[in-house]
């Protein structure tokens, strides 16, 4: 393998092994510590922009499938590992990770002491890094780092979302369905349009297990052609990047309010919560994993959720007409809103939890009621 190394605007070198494509890239440098599901972490269009490093040590030890995915490639920047696993063995595996990553021009690294990188993100908060098969001299790798863009104020969302109008008719997988049981086909009939701001392709199959009619619209659609399509309710997905300087999807979901159910995960929230006049700002290192905890103030419960968000959602500026309906219990931040007098509510984690716990899929149910009372209403 040749050798790569990955350099921190900080000016930390680590030295260690290509597995991906050959060549340089930049990118914001995070951690997520799910056990499994690196395929779904490696085609989530959220992580556009940034240098995903996995903290479990032995990665692609069952392959890759085409089922797994959750987009139609990869769109993160690059991929970190301690260790690519030298077998992969799964009744479902069509490949191996390294010629995965090849295939879509993803460089990644492996072979580094992914331990100290994160401890390293943990102190110092999540930094610009550069990954490098072509340039190997440290201070030259150290200034591209440091010239990186990062991700406060750009838009990577149009990069991502899809072009045109398209109708969703895939379901989960037969076991997923199984996880969800009385609810498949509960939504009959009920018609979601989906603005995609670089969505999960789990949250539409959720939508068509249900039942519903799911349209996907791109995530600058006008809320005049959203209102066209006559739709039950309007769900905000997921997406890449800072939200703030979205300004065309704020005030489409401003205008949206009030007028259809609104249902946002994670991007989705965020907009929503900027849309009602709350501001968002930047966590120091983010939430990335399969094991976040999360409270449901409505009922008390705990769920243990999946997440990938660097942004969230400023506590001091939430407008009167939010109301906090989820915590994140690691560090209080917020995680999900309603508004007080529309039917419109956001979550900041991800209950198509694609990979991870499916605690949280009574969201996809709360949406089908509102949906319902708004029809009878
Ligand atoms: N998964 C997402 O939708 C991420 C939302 C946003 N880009 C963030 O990083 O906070």
């Amino acid at each position: 393998m040749a050798t790569a190394k990955l350099a921190l605007e900080d000016g930390t070198i680590y030295t260690g092994n290509s597995f991906g494509a050959e060549g340089e890239v930049d990118g914001e440098v995070v951690f997520n510590t799910s056990m499994t599901g690196y395929q779904e972490i490696l085609t989530d269009p959220s992580y556009r922009g940034q240098i995903v490093t996995m903290t479990y040590p032995e990665i692609g030890n069952y392959g890759v499938n085409s089922i797994d995915i959750e987009h139609e490639k990869p769109s993160l920047s690059g991929f970190i590992v301690r260790e690519v696993s030298r077998v992969h063995s799964n009744y479902r595996s069509e490949g191996d990770i390294s010629s995965y990553l090849k295939q879509h021009n993803i460089l990644a690294i492996a072979g580094i002491d992914t331990r100290s990188l994160v401890r390293r993100i943990r102190s110092e908060g999540a930094m610009r890094g550069v990954i490098s098969t072509t340039d190997l001299s440290d201070e030259s790798l150290i200034a591209k780092a440091k010239a990186a863009p990062g991700l406060v104020g750009r838009d990577l969302v149009r990069e991502v979302m899809s072009k045109q109008n398209v109708s969703w008719d895939q379901k989960l997988d037969e076991w997923t369905e199984t996880q969800i049981g009385s609810a498949i086909g509960s939504g009959s009939g009920t018609h979601v349009v989906c603005m995609d701001f670089g969505m999960k392709w789990n949250i539409p199959r959720h939508f068509a297990s249900r039942g519903n009619a799911v349209t996907v619209v791109p995530g600058d659609a006008s809320a005049d052609d959203i209102l066209r399509l006559e739709a039950d309710g309007v769900f905000l997905s997921n997406g890449p990047g800072d939200p703030e300087p979205l300004d065309y999807a704020h005030k489409t979901i401003a205008q949206l309010i009030g007028k259809t159910p609104v249902f946002g995960i994670c991007l989705g929230h965020q907009l929503l919560s900027l849309a009602c006049g709350a501001k968002t700002f930047k966590l120091k290192f983010g939430h990335r994993g399969a094991n976040q905890p999360v409270i449901d103030l409505t009922t008390g419960k705990v769920e243990i959720t999946t997440q990938n968000h660097g942004f969230a959602v400023e506590e001091s500026s939430l407008p009167d007409e939010l109301e906090i309906t989820h915590r994140n219990l690691n560090d209080d931040t917020i995680a999900g809103v309603r508004h007080r007098s529309e039917s419109a509510f956001g979550v900041q984690h991800h209950p198509e939890a694609a990979a991870g716990p499916h605690d949280s899929s009574y969201l996809f149910e709360r949406f089908q009621e509102a949906m319902k009372a708004a029809s009878v209403s």
